[in-house]
């Protein structure tokens, strides 16, 4: 699914109403028509509804939304906010619809002393503004927000399409910003809900269709994108009949030191299972009996150095490899680094780079150049930032790992609640399955491993890494559903990640 900002949104509205017989009128009939059906779906009427609305177009949908909860039997009191004298002209027409039959329902708001006392079981819609959010909200607007989020104990908080005040392409910088149990937005996410900073604002997102037109949605060029299960479908390639264990590629997994050898156990399983065809670990002489015990079907290679991997590089005189994954449990010794150095200048494939291989990178921060084009770089926020710099803030963050993944030609995971996939094209998608059971030790050994398997099964590293997040994030979610976030762990994500396939996709 495409992620367009703000000023896509408003031409995609423009296109709609000129290609197809619909008024701007009607079109804010159909978008509140649909909150106002999602509201019906959810609260009975015996919860009064207290509507605030500006005075664009996002107050003219909560307008709407008040006549036909009206209409349907609901007690509403809807308050509009004299901020501005002049307003919308969708906005006056769907007043003068409200006043018409229900004009003691609608009252002016020209202060905070105008807020209203809200009985026990009320519901709040937030319909103040919406994507044309242009700069801070001031003064007593500013208090009524405030006062809005005063009620989040009492009351259930519904934004209509953005919690007010939140910029809908960025992080929230400002102070007066509606924090919404439930944001209902139209057609598109919004950028502003996927980032971290702006976690306290939308609450639970319900994108509602509005029939914008597709021939705009599909001809208009998007820099994010949200990964969905249609993305999934044109991706994943089902087995060849007539395969035989050649077909599927032979991985190396370079991974584990002493103490750490289940990072390597988790990433070896998880390749394996995410289909790879063979699988041969490379690890240290302490892991020899750990990996052959605890997985019996991949093949060890040991390392001359009893507790590390310090000489991996010569492994690769097998040019048999399709793919090459490193990092889980590999630790910073000098002569891991040093093997890393040679490997990377002798292998010119797509590999997957994680943990201490990100971390050894940051130390010696010239192996970034010599990094084989296409390559996954899967680093959490701490270690993004030991690679690349700190960043101001979320958008800053995301500006960043673009222009990195665009001149370094490589693939970046920068993993978190929406994991966010930057392409060397340029463009960004953002991962929507997982849950915070999966912040847990071992989680990315897992991850590793599958895209390390993906890759070896000849996916393009942009099809690995699309599939590999969401299917690590899909199987994670089947281990919380079953067995409660709390008590999942990174090897249950392994277990279920028979189920992702056959389900997630
Ligand atoms: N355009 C369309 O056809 C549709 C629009 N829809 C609604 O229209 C909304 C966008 O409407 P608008 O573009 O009118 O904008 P908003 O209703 O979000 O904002 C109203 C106006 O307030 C002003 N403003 C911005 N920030 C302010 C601030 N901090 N303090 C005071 N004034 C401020 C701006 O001039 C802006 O145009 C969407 O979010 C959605 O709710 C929906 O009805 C679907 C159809
Ligand atoms: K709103």
């Amino acid at each position: 699914m495409k992620i367009f900002s703000a000023a896509q949104i408003r031409e995609a509205d423009a296109f709609t109403i000129a290609h197809e017989p619909i008024s701007s009128s009607g079109l804010m009939e159909r978008a509140a028509g649909k909150c106002a059906a999602w509201l019906e779906d959810h609260y009975s009427p015996v919860h009064p509804v207290y509507i605030f609305c500006g005075k664009g177009n996002n107050g003219g949908d909560g307008l709407v939304i008040a006549r036909l909860l009206l209409d349907h039997g609901y007690t509403v009191r809807t308050g509009i906010l004299q901020y501005s004298p002049k307003a919308s002209a969708d906005q006056e027409l769907k007043l003068q619809a409200l006043q018409e039959h229900y004009s003691s329902t609608v009252y002016d708001i020209g202060d905070i002393s105008d807020f209203p006392a809200l009985p026990a079981n009320a519901i709040i819609i937030d319909a103040i503004f919406g994507t044309g959010m242009s700069r801070p909200i001031e003064g007593w607007t500013a208090g009524i927000i405030h006062l809005i989020n005063d009620q989040r104990q009492k009351h259930v908080i519904i934004s209509v399409d953005m919690p007010s005040g939140l910029m809908a392409d960025e992080s929230n910088r400002h102070t007066a910003v509606v924090q919404a149990h439930y944001t209902l937005s139209f057609e598109f996410y919004k950028l502003a809900f996927l980032l971290r900073e702006n976690a306290p604002y939308a609450g639970e997102v319900h994108i509602l269709p509005i029939g914008l037109h597709p021939d705009y949605i599909t001809q208009t060029p998007a820099r994010y994108h949200l990964s969905d299960r249609e993305i999934m479908r044109t991706i994943y390639r089902p087995r060849d009949p007539f395969a035989h264990k050649g077909t599927y590629g032979h991985a190396l997994l370079i991974a584990g030191s002493y103490g750490k050898m289940g990072a390597a156990i988790l990433s070896a399983r998880a390749c394996l299972r995410a289909g790879a065809g063979l699988l041969s670990c490379h690890v240290p002489q302490c892991g020899y009996d750990i990996m052959q015990i605890s997985e019996p079907c991949a093949m060890c290679i040991t390392d001359e150095d009893p507790r590390y991997n310090t000489h991996f590089h010569q492994d690769i005189t097998n040019t048999n490899y399709k793919a090459i994954g490193i990092g889980p449990g590999l630790d910073t010794q000098p002569g891991t680094a040093k093997s890393f150095e040679h490997l990377l200048s002798g292998w010119q494939r797509p590999m997957v780079i994680d943990a201490d291989a990100l971390n050894l990178i940051s130390v010696y921060p010239f192996l970034l150049a010599r990094i084989p084009a296409g390559s996954i770089l899967t680093p959490h926020p701490k270690e993004f930032e030991r690679l690349f710099g700190p960043s101001a803030n979320d958008t800053a963050r995301l500006d960043l790992l673009s222009k990195q993944a665009v001149s370094l030609q490589i693939y970046i995971i920068l993993k978190g609640r929406y994991t966010a996939i930057a392409c060397p094209d340029g463009a960004v998608y953002f991962n929507n399955t997982g849950n915070p059971g999966m912040a847990t030790g071992g989680s990315g050994d897992v991850l590793t491993g599958i895209l390390t398997g993906l890759l070896s099964q000849d996916y393009s590293p942009k099809a690995a890494v699309l599939l590999g997040v969401w299917l690590h994030g899909y199987a994670g979610d089947l281990a919380a559903a079953h067995l409660s976030q709390e008590a999942m762990t990174a090897t249950d994500i392994i277990s279920w990640l028979g189920k992702a396939f056959q389900e997630g996709i």
